[in-house]
């Protein structure tokens, strides 16, 4: 073996080794059950396009990763599914994002709807400057629940869910500003599921958090995923190995290769994929 080749494998194996087991899907993508159906996706901010013709099925029930350079795309992308691009002036878009079938950028949507089914985590973890109580609280207050006992008990469910019950059960009238960045990020996340959305996206919810903290949501993730199907932005690509199911890589706006997570690490199937994971891009 020449030691240009030694040299070329080296890093693609470093990426490989990090994917786990479980990061292999019981069924290839086309058989799964389909949650969001993207067809033909073009997004223009202005004259400046952002996305060309992306085309992609987001699996039900698992963890889908968009990956690729700053700037590509996958936060907009991201945004696309529930409709936050809507509060982008001078932004356009063109194709279809089905959801049960049903083109969400149709006339007909309510979006308050459309964001109760599909929730969003950020990148800064933001909680109302409200009580723990009242931040997962707040989704079923705006639809007008008072009952008492069913906002006790999905406050409880939520924070349970988002693996923050224990730390914060003797302090819900606290504030959510006085949880640390870690459980601000999963007050956040038990906000979004106190609502039961069908999808859950998150836009790098992790960039601002420490490893210990990181690690957490990571687990929480898997977690979740036997409830909801996530979506998450990342630009770690050792969290998306960890993480994800499957992994879209994207470059200037177009959809470069998406499929299962350990194939697409492993075995790229277009180069301009494996010099991204592989660290030779750019
Ligand atoms: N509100 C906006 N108005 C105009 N252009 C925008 C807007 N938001 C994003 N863009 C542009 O669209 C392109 C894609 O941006 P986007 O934020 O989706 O990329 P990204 O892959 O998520 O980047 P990063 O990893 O740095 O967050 C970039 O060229 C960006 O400058």
């Amino acid at each position: 073996m020449s030691s240009l080749t030694q040299t070329a494998e080296l890093p693609k194996l470093k990426i490989a080794t990090a994917v786990p087991e479980s990061a292999v899907p019981l069924k290839p993508l086309e058989e799964l059950d389909v949650a969001l159906a993207v067809k033909n996706l073009n997004l223009f901010y202005g004259a400046k396009q952002a996305l060309h013709n992306v085309s992609l099925n987001i699996p039900r029930g698992h963890v889908v990763a968009f990956i690729g350079p700053s700037g590509c795309g996958k936060s907009t992308l991201l945004r696309c599914f529930n409709r936050m691009n809507d509060l982008v002036d001078g932004c356009r878009i063109e194709g279809e994002v089905q959801l049960d079938q049903k083109n969400i950028f149709d006339r007909s949507v309510n979006v308050a709807q459309l964001r109760r089914r599909v929730g969003m985590v950020f990148q800064k973890p933001n909680p109302f400057p409200k009580s723990i109580y009242e931040n997962v609280a707040y989704g079923l207050r705006l639809l007008g629940v008072k009952d008492r006992a069913q906002l006790d008990e999905t406050v409880e469910r939520s924070l349970r869910q988002a693996a923050l019950w224990n730390e914060v059960k003797d302090r819900l009238d606290s504030s959510g500003l006085s949880l640390s960045g870690g459980q601000q990020q999963r007050l956040v996340i038990a906000r979004a599921i106190a609502l039961e959305p069908e999808v859950l996206l998150l836009d790098e919810p992790c960039s601002a958090l420490d490893p210990i903290a990181t690690a957490k949501i990571e687990e929480l993730l898997q977690e979740l995923k036997t409830k909801y199907t996530i979506v998450i932005v990342t630009h770690s690509m050792q969290q998306a190995a960890r993480v994800s199911d499957f992994v879209a890589y994207m470059y200037l706006g177009e959809l470069v290769e998406y499929g299962a997570t350990r194939e697409v690490f492993m075995k790229p199937k277009r180069k301009e994929t494996e010099d991204y994971i592989t660290g030779r891009f750019g």
